[in-house]
Parts: C-alpha cells; structure tokens; sequence
C-alpha cells in the first residue's frame, strides 16, 4: 500500500512558439497528405493542420475535427503534442518484443481510421471517421518514466477485473511499465483514500472474480481535488473505467489536466452493464449479463409451465435502455412478452397488457413476462406518489416496476374473476452483474486494455476506447456522453423481438410516426444509420455480428 502522495513535478508551462507553433507536433499532422482541410472550430479561429498552427485547448465545445475529400470526417481525439511542448517520441518497446516482432503489420499506420458508417450507397459521403485504436511506432514515454494508475467507477459490471488485470499485464509485459497504482473506491479514492500498488502478480487471478477488486462508487467527483492528487502523486498515465458519467468525469478531468499543461495521458474504457454507451458497438459486460438473465428467465418460466395458469415475471436492469431485456429475451424464447423503456405501453382495454395475458393463458396454460426496469416509469407514477430522487452521481431514481406489476396483474385477475392465475416474480437485479465475465467479454476485456494502453502510450489522450463496426477505434470523450443508446422501437431490431414473442407492439400509428419524427430511423439501414445530425446514435449495438 502507498498512502502518501509523492512530489513529483510534472511540466507545468504551456510552451506555444511565438509564431503559434506547437513544437514536435507532426505527429499531427500524418493525416496532411490525404486531407483538404481542417475545420477547428473556435481554435483561435479557423487554422489549418498544415501550417501547423496552435490549435488551442480541446474540450467538448472545441473538438478537433478533420475533414478530408468527399465528405471524409475525422473526429480526432486530442494528443499530448498537442499542448506539451519539445515532446520526445521513441520507439515503441514492442519492436523488441518477440511475441510481436514477428507480427507481419503489426503496428498500426498512423493515417488508418475507422468508419462509424459502414452501410453505404454508391453516392454517400465518406462520412464520419474515429482514429484507429492499436500500437504505434512511437511512443510519447519511456518505459521507466510511467506511473500508470487505474480507477473504476460507477456500478459494477462483470469483467471489470479483467480490464484491470489486462491494464496492469498489458503494461508491465508490453511495456515494461512497473509503476502502477490502483486508486480505490472511485472517484474519490484519488483524495480520499489509500492506493494500492499492483503487478502482474497481484492482479493475477482477479479475472475470475465479480466486482472490482479496487471497489468503486457513485459521486465524489472533485476535479480539482482529482487533478491534484495525480500531478502530487507523479502520476502520467490515468486510465478510468466507467459509464457515462465516469467519462464525464474523465473528460473534465483531461480539460483540467490540459489547462495545467501536464504530460498525462488520460484514457477512458467505456463500462455499463446496460450496452448504453453510444457510438461503441457494444459494452464489457453485456453477454455476461444477458447470459445470466436467461437463467432468471428459465427459472420463470419453469414455475411457470408447472401450473394452472402461471405467469412468470422477471425484472431486469436496463434504467434507460432496454438492451438486456431485449436480448435475453432474443435468446431465451420462452418470453412471451419483453417490456423496455423506450416503448411505451397501456394495461387495461383493447390491445393492451391484460387482455394479452388473458390471451396466452387461454392459448398455452402459462407465460412468461419480461420487464426493463426503467420500462413503464410513467404509468407507475401516474398511480403512485412519484418519487423524484437521485443517486449521489445524479442518476434518477426509479420505481419499482416489477412489484407494481406482479401487483397490478393480481389486482386484475383477481377483479375480472375469469382465471385464477398464479404469479411468480424473479428479481434477479444485481446477480447479472455480481459476477466474473464470460469467456468471450474476457477476451473482449482484454483487447480493451491492450487498445487503451497503446493508446496512452502513443500520447494520446482525452479519448476512450470500443469497437466501432468491429474495429477498435479511439474516440473524443463527448462523441460518447453526448447521447446515449437506446433500443430503436422503428428498427429491424425490435420488429424481430416483436416477431419472436408476437407480443403487441402496444404502439398506435401516432406512437409510429412520434418515433419517427424524433429522429429515430424506421430501419438502421443506409440513410440514417442511427446517425442524428451525424452525430446521434441510437443503435441496437451488436454491429457486425449479421444481425442488422
Ligand atoms: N457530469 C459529470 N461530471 C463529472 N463527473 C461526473 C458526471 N457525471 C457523473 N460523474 C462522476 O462519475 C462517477 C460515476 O458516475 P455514475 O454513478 O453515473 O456511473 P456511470 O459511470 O454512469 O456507470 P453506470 O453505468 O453504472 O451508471 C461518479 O463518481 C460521478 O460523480
Ligand atoms: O444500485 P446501483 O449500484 O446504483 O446500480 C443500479 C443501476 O446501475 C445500472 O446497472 C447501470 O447504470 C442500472 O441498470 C441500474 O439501474
Ligand atoms: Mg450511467
């Protein structure tokens, strides 16, 4: 255990030439040779990358965006060259490595990018573009200069050790980095807490534990407390794993780091149980979940099957999106009803829930019932004394769904006396995301942490890392928090949950066109690809595994 933070000075002067050049910044500038143009907005005005002009400090309102021939976007992320000035770059170690040496192409070309877009007609524009993740040919620290640490935030998702374990191995094996701090329980960990020194041996079994052995919490989250603790502690590469709010968090925590002119890299990887985050294919995590909530759901329906008019209701997580309960229920085939938050529905009359019920009763004898745990916020409040409170992280708070439900449905069979049913509820809430990841979100956890280190190590910063279309890419924190994902209720994807429940969809015509009209594609395909403004993107995830 390390308890106190050492002193050690980290550059602090924001160097700019007087000509407004940014000394050794051709790193930039790869990208020249096949660009028309760069559009830097509110860069001290409108400067081109070519002339290698100072491009000011980047934050959410300032991105750093390239636009290059037929319509070709790049949504770049920021890089330490970018503010620290006469910054050394050297070869990377892997070169020396001989598990990579001879990997054929192993580094990545600085120039590669990765397409968000990938379904196109003949005559789109290149559309927008995210700098390919992966290890460069330089690197922007020697090994012996490292001090890494790492922070988990927000709520558990399982395989989060096994970014931890795969951040720790990455850079020790890789890298040669041996400095390495584990910050506990969050945010505030950074200040209000011990560290924890990690190695490879420390780290070496976590990944077949739940949880995250560096404990995590909501809340907390002091920038400036934060950003004192890392420049006292030495600290140059910080690695945060979390959900949109920890890269919010992140993020602020870059803009702060860039205002003080430190040489530290400060990478994000993406986490939420809930397959939320936008732009990202999909979340660490999510199989794993939607595997275990198949169990609950098996559960139910076993009770159910083995009576006289069964109902089993299972609620899952899913506070904004419907995700899990959408591909467990996908997986299972035994729902006959899945009820998320982005598609709104109605219990009593024509069309409605009851009379659904009342209908596979009659058809099979039993049913089971899937529900979201945001789905149906509206309706509980109309019926109950709605309950406006937050988390500590300023998360809204949600009713209980499930138990209004199973209550509501028993109130209604046991009003209309036409069957007498026998409901059973499972709650499986934190079981889904209490435990270790499976086989293929292990893997997935890996590739992350190996993506987010070459990353940090090639001196980017201010970024987060995911697959986008299959390809790891690095991507400005905002392109991430901005939005989140949600299941589309017009798209492909729904239609075939619909299809495979042959539930009712609950939706009038004017729900149809509502959905439409707020942007939401009616198919995921070509023109809108999930794409608001270019920029919005509510997708089903789960790209480039031939679901679309
Ligand atoms: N807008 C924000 N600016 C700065 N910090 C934030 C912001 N939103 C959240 N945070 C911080 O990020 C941390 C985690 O946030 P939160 O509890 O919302 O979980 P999360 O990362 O979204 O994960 P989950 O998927 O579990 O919701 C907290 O410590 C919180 O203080
Ligand atoms: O009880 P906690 O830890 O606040 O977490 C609950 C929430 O976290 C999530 O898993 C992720 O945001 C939600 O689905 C859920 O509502
Ligand atoms: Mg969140």
């Amino acid at each position: 255990m390390e308890s106190a933070p050492n002193t050690n000075p980290v550059p602090q002067m924001l160097h700019v030439e007087s000509n407004g050049t940014i000394p050794n910044s051709n790193h930039l500038f790869s990208l020249r040779s096949s660009l028309s143009s760069v559009k830097v907005p509110n860069w001290n005005g409108d400067l081109n990358l070519r002339s290698g002009k100072k491009m000011g400090l980047q934050s959410k309102e300032n991105p750093k965006i390239v636009h290059g021939e037929v319509g070709y976007v790049l949504e770049d992320v920021p890089h330490l060259t970018d503010y620290v000035p006469d910054l050394p770059s050297y070869p990377n170690p892997l070169q020396d490595n001989p598990a990579y040496a001879v990997v054929k192409q192993y580094f990545v070309n600085l120039d590669d990018t990765v397409a968000q877009k990938i379904v196109v007609h003949k005559t789109s524009p290149r559309g927008t573009h995210f700098r390919r993740a992966g290890p460069r040919q330089r690197v922007y620290f020697e090994s012996d200069e490292v001090h890494a640490c790492i922070v988990t935030c927000g709520g558990l998702c399982p395989g989060l050790n096994t970014v931890i374990r795969e951040i720790v191995c990455g850079l020790f094996h890789m890298y040669g980095v041996t400095k390495i701090l584990g910050i506990e329980g969050g945010y505030r960990g950074f200040y209000a807490r011990n560290t924890i020194t990690m190695t490879p041996k420390t780290v070496n079994d976590i990944h077949k534990r739940g949880g995250t052995i560096l404990g995590t919490s909501r809340g907390g989250h002091d920038t400036s407390k934060i950003v004192d603790s890392i420049q006292d502690r030495g600290i140059n590469q910080v690695y945060i794993i979390g959900g949109d709010g920890t890269q919010k968090g992140a993020s602020v925590i870059f803009e702060e780091i860039q205002r003080r002119g430190l040489k530290v890299a400060v990478a994000g990887v993406p986490k939420t149980i809930d397959n939320d985050i936008a732009v990202i294919d999909k979340s660490f995590g999510f199989d794993t979940a939607v595997e275990e909530a198949e169990r609950a759901i098996n559960a139910a329906h076993v009770e159910a099957e083995s009576v006289e008019n069964g109902i089993g209701l299972v609620k899952l997580m899913g506070r904004y999106s419907g995700f899990i309960a959408m591909y467990a229920t996908l997986a299972s085939r035994d729902v006959d009803c899945c009820l998320i938050p982005e598609s709104p529905f109605y219990l009593e009359g024509k069309g409605g829930l009851f009379e659904f019920i009342e209908k596979r009763l009659k058809e099979n004898g039993h049913m089971v019932l899937v529900v979201a745990e945001g789905a149906g916020q509206e309706l509980i409040a109309e019926s109950m004394r709605s309950m406006d409170h937050e988390d500590a992280s300023g998360n809204k708070l949600l009713l209980d769904v499930g138990l209004w439900l199973s209550q509501k449905i028993k109130d209604h069979f046991a009003r209309s006396k036409k069957v007498a049913i026998n409901l059973k509820y499972i709650d499986p809430t934190y079981m889904i995301r209490a435990i270790p990841g499976n086989a293929s979100d292990n893997v997935y956890c890996t590739l992350l942490a190996h993506s987010v280190i070459h990353g940090a190590m090639a001196g980017y910063t201010g970024f987060t890392v995911g697959p986008v279309n299959g390809r790891h890419a690095y991507i400005p924190f905002h392109r991430i928090t901005e939005t989140r994902n949600k299941v589309v209720i017009t798209d492909r994807m729904w239609a075939r949950l619909l299809s495979s429940t042959n539930q009712p969809s609950f939706l009038s015509h004017k729900d149809v066109e509502d959905a439409k009209t707020e942007g939401e594609p009616v198919t995921q395909l070509l023109d809108g690809e999930n794409c608001k403004d270019g920029h919005h993107v509510v997708d089903n995830g789960l790209a480039d595994n031939g679901t679309r």
